[in-house]
């Protein structure tokens, strides 16, 4: 093996960033962000439109230059021995460039050649990428005939050719629906058994799906860093909310009766099985408003269905490490998000009669478009797919 007096493939460390700038003219995209990731881990980079997650992962992946500061990759800093790098790395960009009319099998075997694998063991990585991401069935098509879901099956396939120790996805999901959505995390999770994945994403519940850890990014700085459960416990307490289901369909009535209970400051309706009704509470004193609830008014209220602690929305998690600002015109689109996945408020469960548990749930919780080109297409497709969010603008 080739080695350098800059490299350092011992270190413990998958992913090393110290005091990373990135400048675009005057405009400094990164602002010395630093941070480290364990062989192993899987990361979730998340952070609003303009954060710099795309920034960060073309530089660690050699595919731009920082203008200050450092990264290693695998042990080899990302200026001096890049070529180390990349040989390390698989990265899947955020628009994986496919060559549209190549066959699956021929693409993947360009792009093993592509990557240095031995002439010798190309037919057996081209075979195990296969069967890990699940192309058997289509390695003889031509790329322009399939899916979306198999397309970025075919990026992830390309990613991981050469078996890198270090594996970049630049929001991996984005633009699939949910049923793709799954396949691919479950892939992500596959392949996370025996690398160290980092992957950027706006979708929250894809951190709770896959990640061991969660690394914000807003304006170019570092956020937060740290599991994905202290941080919920943090926003849980900062933002208690409740989510409450009753039968029947969602009423003014009702709607104003919520409104006015006691600790509650907002309400918003999020949707819920056919018949019933589902309302997140925003309150200042959860004890106060679940007492309230669970009392009732004859006049207006119905049968409560269930009443549950509710999960963090990606706007709380902004706000509280963010303060709230993020890019300046970034927009952030929340949904109300998946009850069940939420861990710190199981004692906060206290009731929940029949036998139908709510789903309030969107999967998706994408940003609006962002100005680059290249994203418009991925992103206004998720735009199209995503349901029953709301979206919040900031300035
Ligand atoms: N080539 C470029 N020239 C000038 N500014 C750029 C360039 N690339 C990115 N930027 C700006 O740098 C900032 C960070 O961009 P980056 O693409 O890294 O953000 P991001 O977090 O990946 O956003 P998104 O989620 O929208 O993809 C943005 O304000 C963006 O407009």
């Amino acid at each position: 093996m080739e080695t350098s007096s800059t490299s350092g493939a011992a270190s413990a460390e998958s992913i090393v960033v110290e005091n990373l700038h990135k400048r675009y003219g005057d405009f400094e995209a990164l602002d010395g962000i630093s941070f480290s990731i364990k062989p192993g881990e899987i990361v979730g980079f998340l952070g609003p439109n303009g954060a710099g997650k795309t920034t960060t992962m073309k530089i660690l992946t050699c595919f731009m230059s920082a203008t200050g500061g450092s990264a290693r990759v695998a042990g080899f800093d990302v200026q001096k021995d890049s070529a180390e790098v990349r040989r390390r790395v698989g990265y899947l960009p955020e628009n994986v460039p496919l060559y549209d009319e190549m066959i699956v099998f021929d693409y993947l075997r360009f792009v093993a050649e592509l990557r240095g694998v031995a002439r010798a063991r190309r037919q057996e990585r081209i075979r195990a990428v296969a069967e890990l991401t699940g192309l058997e069935q289509v390695m003889g098509r031509t790329i322009s005939e399939l899916s979306k879901g198999y397309r970025q099956r075919v990026g992830l396939a390309q990613a991981i050719i050469h078996e890198p120790d270090v594996i970049v996805l630049d929001e991996p999901t984005t633009g699939l629906d949910p049923n793709q959505i799954i396949e691919i995390r479950d892939v992500i999770k596959t392949i996370g058994k025996e690398k160290t994945i980092i992957f950027s994403t706006h979708i929250l519940q894809e951190v709770t799906a896959v990640c061991d850890r969660i690394i914000i990014i807003n304006r170019g700085k570092i956020v937060a860093d740290g599991s994905l459960h202290e941080l919920e416990v943090r926003v849980a307490k900062a933002e208690p909310g409740l989510v409450v289901s009753y039968e029947g369909e969602a009423s003014d009535a009702l709607n104003a009766w919520l409104s006015n209970l006691a600790g509650v400051e907002g309400v918003s309706e999020v949707g819920g099985r056919p018949g019933s009704s589902t309302y997140r509470l925003k309150t200042l004193d959860k004890a106060a408003t679940r007492r309230a609830l669970l009392a009732g008014e004859p006049g207006v209220a119905r049968e409560l269905l269930s009443l549950r602690e509710a999960e963090p929305t990606l706007e709380a998690i902004f706000r509280l490490y963010t303060g709230g600002e993020t890019e300046e015109g970034a927009r952030v689109e929340v949904s109300v998000a998946d009850t069940s996945v939420m861990s710190s408020g199981g004692e906060d469960v206290v009731a929940q009669q029949g036998d139908a548990p709510v789903e309030a749930s969107s999967e998706n919780l994408n940003a609006s478009p962002s100005e680059g080109a290249e994203s418009m297409v991925d992103e206004a497709a998720a735009m199209d797919e995503t349901s029953e969010s709301e979206e919040v603008s900031r300035g």
